[in-house]
């Protein structure tokens, strides 16, 4: 089985260990490192992992997931090349920090050490994760398969170039939270209807949960599954142009417009 060291155990680092103990990963082939203490406690005490140093993590490692904030990455790799990173075993790192170009990490690493970025979502965390992968310079087919067959098990896995990764993080990185926004909003709007607030979050988190499915499993798009709903001078019509009418397209585009300009900000400043 492949080891997995998992650098930073917050959010994120969470999400990661608990779908992959979830989907039947051994947990004697999981380890993590986090700074903090207090939070290393809790992660062991939930999961049953090893946590330990981030040289002691990766040193018995194939993977060594960073899963450390973009400013913190610098520090944590200089950590993990204390050690002797052994090439021929394979080793391989995994970032999932958000703008941080993997031409950032390979100078730092022994010549040639295989780096694949990837931008996950939170949903991992239930394996209905989607987890898009980029290769750096010295990331081979069997690195990327590997990565793959790891975190195909907590969602969907895609591949892209690694210059489209600002705007995936801006869509499905940071995507499950516009979702949440959105499912607080209508929920705060069923209370201000006279809705219970059990009812009205029962009836967003199915809606919501429904409306994923359909999206996921019918040949229609998202504009034709709409159309469906909103039948002529009806109920839909009235909400959909009162939405229009607020900018609700435009924010999208601006709001996601903004995290695409955050990552890429984030990966000049991860110095
Ligand atoms: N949250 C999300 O939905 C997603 C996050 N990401 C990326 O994942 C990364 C982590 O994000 P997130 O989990 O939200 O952040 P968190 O701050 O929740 O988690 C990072 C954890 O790493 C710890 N840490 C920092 N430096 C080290 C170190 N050298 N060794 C061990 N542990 C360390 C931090 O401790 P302390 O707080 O004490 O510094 C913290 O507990 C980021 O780069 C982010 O861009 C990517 C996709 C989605
Ligand atoms: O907010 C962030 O910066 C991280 C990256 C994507 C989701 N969370």
């Amino acid at each position: 089985m492949t080891r997995i060291a998992v650098i930073g155990g917050g959010r994120i680092g969470e999400a990661l260990i608990a779908g992959l103990l979830e989907s039947g990963h051994a947990v004697r082939d999981l380890v993590v490192a986090e700074k903090s203490e207090a939070r290393a406690k809790e992660i062991a005490k939930e999961f049953g992992v090893l946590t330990t140093t981030v040289g002691d993590a990766s040193e018995g490692a194939d993977v060594i997931v960073l899963a450390v904030k973009p400013a913190d990455v610098e520090a944590a790799l200089t950590e993990i090349t204390k050690i002797e990173l052994d090439g021929d075993r394979e080793q391989l790192i995994v970032s999932l920090a958000a703008g941080v170009p993997t031409a950032k990490f390979e100078p730092k690493l022994p010549a040639g050490f295989p780096v694949v970025r990837v931008m996950p979502n939170t949903p991992m965390l239930v394996g209905e994760g989607v987890s898009v992968l980029a290769p750096g310079k010295y990331a081979r087919a069997e690195h990327l398969e590997l990565v793959r067959s790891i975190l195909s098990a907590v969602g969907k896995v895609v591949v892209v170039k690694e210059n489209q990764l600002d705007a995936v993080t801006a869509v499905s990185g940071s995507g499950p939270a516009y979702f949440f926004l959105v499912a607080e909003a209508m929920i705060d709007a069923g209370v201000g209807l006279g809705l219970s607030r059990d009812v009205a979050s029962a009836l967003v988190v199915q809606t919501m949960v429904g409306s994923g499915a359909m999206l996921d499993r019918s040949d229609e798009s998202a504009s034709e599954l709409r159309y469906a709903v909103t039948s002529p001078g009806g109920t839909t019509a009235a909400a959909v142009r009162e939405l229009e009418r607020k900018g609700v397209r435009a924010a999208f585009f601006d709001a996601l417009g903004a995290a695409n300009a955050r990552s890429i900000e984030m990966g000049i400043t991860a110095e």
